[in-house]
Formats: structure tokens, C-alpha cells, sequence
């Protein structure tokens, strides 16, 4: 246990297709190698739409057009504590490419299981999967 809980702003972004994008963490990012959903943390005075918007631009590059809130999931990972406010983004503009190095991809939500995630991710795998995907 140590230091104040992490607030981040995750996105769930789905195509026109119903795949869903996800991206690879870096070398010496907290859970580096595992898969997750783009997003980062929340900076004093952002709503959370601000900073989901702020995070994909800056990370994917794509302009966020529409989002609803989806779950939010509080973990403990020992070294460092994470709220997790996860929202879908139904629809974006541009076209989603990794602009910090990151590998990305698009994949069905049968394909998440495929993917190694962070513990905390494990909650969205199984909404995602017993969500109705049209
Ligand atoms: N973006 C994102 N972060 C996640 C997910 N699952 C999860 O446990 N996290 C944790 O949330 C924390 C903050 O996310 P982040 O590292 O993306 O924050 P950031 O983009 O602001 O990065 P920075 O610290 O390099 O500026 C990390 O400890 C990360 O391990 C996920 O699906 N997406
Ligand atoms: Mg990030």
C-alpha cells in the first residue's frame, strides 16, 4: 500500500463494426506488456468526458463525438490503488493510431479473452461480454 488513490478516465471505443480498440503498455509503464483500453488519468478541474477526450487525442489521436458512462471499478494493485471511471464511446473522428509508440488494435469482444489485461480490466472483459452488441 502506498501513496493517494489514481483516478483515471478510460475509454471503450467501438467501430461501426462492434470491435472494440486496445492498446499495449509500454516498457517501464505500470503493468507494462499487458493490454488495456486507452485512457489516462483524470488533471485537476477536468470533468470526466474532458479528460476521456483530452486522453484518446493525445494517445490515439481520434476526436471523441459521443460517450455514456459504463462502469467504474475501484483496485487495489498492492503499489498503487486506481479508480477506473470507464465510459463507451460510440463515435469518434479520425482514425485510431498508437502516437506514443503503443501497439493497437481492433478486436471483437470474443477476441478481449485472447488478450492478457491488468486485474482491474477483468470487470470490463465480463461487461463487455455480457453486453448485447448491437
Ligand atoms: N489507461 C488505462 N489504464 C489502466 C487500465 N487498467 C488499469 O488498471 N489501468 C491503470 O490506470 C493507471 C493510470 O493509467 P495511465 O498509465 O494510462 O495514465 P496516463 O495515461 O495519465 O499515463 P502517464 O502517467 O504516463 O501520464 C495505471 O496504473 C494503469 O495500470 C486500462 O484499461 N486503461
Ligand atoms: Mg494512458
Amino acid at each position: 500500500m502506498s501513496g493517494a488513490r489514481v483516478w483515471v478516465a478510460v475509454g471503450v471505443i467501438r467501430d461501426e463494426m462492434g470491435r472494440i480498440c486496445i492498446c499495449q503498455r509500454q516498457a517501464g509503464q505500470h503493468q507494462a506488456g499487458k493490454w488495456e483500453f486507452p485512457g489516462g488519468k483524470v488533471e485537476a478541474g477536468e470533468t470526466l468526458p474532458q479528460a476521456l477526450t483530452r486522453e484518446l487525442q493525445e494517445e490515439i489521436g481520434i476526436q471523441v463525438e459521443a460517450c455514456e458512462p459504463l462502469l467504474a471499478i475501484e483496485h487495489d494493485y498492492g503499489d498503487k490503488q486506481v479508480l477506473l471511471d470507464v465510459w463507451l464511446v460510440s463515435r469518434f473522428a479520425g482514425v485510431a493510431r498508437g502516437l506514443e509508440g503503443q501497439p493497437l488494435r481492433w478486436v471483437s469482444v470474443p477476441e478481449l479473452a485472447d488478450y492478457g489485461f491488468p486485474a482491474a480490466n477483468q470487470a470490463i472483459v465480463a461487461h463487455l461480454q455480457g453486453m448485447r452488441q448491437d
